[in-house]
């Protein structure tokens, strides 16, 4: 926890008065750039004055904790007063309680806020002599992106399986429809791992915004070496309203090449297997999270949700958190644990699934389908699901990709593999790799 000699956090929030409509992805400056961005809205982060990991099935409460402490005793001063001003902490989360991957929040020192056509600038530091400017902010914003190192051109020069291999992946799927129909789970997500490995180091920030640019609706994020763009927020907390958009259901846009993307979207919308499988992953949300809010808004019939790769079956739920007992509504940490993992990347129930899941797999998934995002001093923030992107290797110059897939008792190991590798294909194309030949 925090070091009791530590010095009080100091936090300066103001408008900024040059970034106010631009892309924030055009103000990456390095590799290291705490991102997460969607549609111009969205935080990055430089630098780093405080971070703090955990793991175990505790790890979202030392974390919060850790926050909380760290948060609580600034001294604050917040010309801004909108979510994501102030305070603000990055974070991943592992996304199993047995796993050995530290999940970690980290607290730059500059931030740079996007939101509706407004930026602002937030200073964070330690220093009880620094003078809390905006002329001071941008100094240190203006340091901090020279220092940054940032990596162009690298080649993709080998593409291997990972921990799952590819037929491993289908023996998996295949034991995992037994296990369904044996009666232990009604729903389990099977995933497997590629490592994309480069002639130099990853090019994360150019990853980032090529990522941004062709998938405009996913949530960009980059914290630590966790990098990608994903469709689906697990929980987005913002002035006492929180917000999830759950996927779980998908179709190749490539089905779309013979049969014509109206007849294709409505395949989708219409098959009783994906219908099934998005149901499990909305009754896992309202769920865990009905004891905790009022008037839970989630739609009868989902919609398609078209990216340039796949679309999926989505559906947005809203609700307004409850006050606890001591009449405050829980910050966006508290609620991790309870709604993580949801059916769209663990099962039903969710256990059990997990139990088969760690079985089947085989092999530790660490950030992929944990948690993934940003938390300010008043427990706002947002959340997505760490999908559709990688982990930068030790080496440096090598990426691990992940994907799963959504399995119930008619899936087909084949079709389920040939999902993984659509769902692969965003970053595959980021990263400038040549696609597979067969999927
Ligand atoms: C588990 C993943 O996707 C989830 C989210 C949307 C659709 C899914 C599906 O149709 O299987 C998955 O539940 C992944 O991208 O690795």
């Amino acid at each position: 926890m925090i070091d009791a000699s530590a010095r009080t956090l100091r936090v300066l929030s103001l408008p900024h008065p040059l970034a106010a409509t631009e892309d924030p992805l055009e103000h990456l400056a390095g590799d290291a750039t705490l991102t997460w961005a969607r549609h111009g809205n969205g935080l990055l982060g430089f630098g780093e004055i405080a971070r703090s990991s955990a793991t175990g099935p505790e790890r979202f409460v030392l974390l919060s904790a850790w926050r909380s402490e760290l948060f609580a005793g600034a001294e604050l001063h917040d010309g801004v007063g909108t979510p994501g001003s102030g305070p603000v902490a990055f974070g991943s989360f592992a996304f199993s309680k047995t796993s050995s991957q530290v999940s970690t929040l980290i607290v730059p020192e500059i931030v740079l806020g996007f939101r509706d056509g407004t930026a602002w600038i937030t200073w964070m530091t330690r220093d009880p002599q620094a003078e809390l400017t905006l002329d001071g902010a941008l100094v240190r914003l203006e340091a901090l992106r020279e220092e940054a190192h940032e990596s162009h051109g690298a080649r993709v020069t080998a593409v291997d399986d990972g921990g799952v291999s590819v037929e491993a992946y289908r023996a998996a799927v295949a034991a995992g429809v037994e296990r369904i129909r044996g009666g232990e789970v009604e729903k389990i997500v099977l995933s497997r791992d590629a490592v994309l490995s480069l002639d130099a180091p990853v090019p994360v920030a150019d990853t980032l915004r090529e990522l941004s640019v062709r998938y405009v609706d996913c949530w960009t994020y980059g914290v630590d070496g966790l990098l990608g763009a994903t469709p689906e927020m697990l929980i987005q907390v913002m002035n006492g309203t929180a917000r999830a958009r759950v996927l779980a259901g998908t179709l190749d846009r490539r089905a779309g090449l013979e049969a014509g993307d109206a007849a294709a979207t409505a395949e989708l919308a219409a098959d009783p297997k994906q219908r099934q499988e998005h149901q499990y992953a909305i009754d896992s949300l309202t769920a865990a999270l009905g004891p905790l809010v009022t008037g839970l808004e989630a739609p009868s019939e989902p919609f398609v949700l078209q990216l340039p790769n796949v679309w999926h079956l989505a559906s947005d739920v809203r609700a307004k958190l409850a006050p606890t007992a001591d009449g405050a509504t829980p910050g966006i940490l508290e609620l991790l644990p309870v709604v993580h993992p949801t059916a769209a990347v663990c099962g039903t129930p969710r256990e059990r699934a997990g139990e088969i899941i760690r079985e089947l797999e085989g092999v530790d998934r660490g950030l992929y389908a944990g948690p993934v995002g940003w938390v300010d001093g008043a427990g706002n923030g947002e959340f997505g699901i760490a999908l559709r992107g990688g982990i930068v290797e030790p080496s440096g110059t090598a990426v691990r990709l992940w994907a799963g897939c959504g399995i119930v008792a008619d899936s087909e190991p084949e079709a389920e593999l040939a999902e993984t590798f659509a769902k692969m294909r965003p970053m595959f194309q980021a990263l400038g790799a040549p696609l597979p030949a067969v999927h």
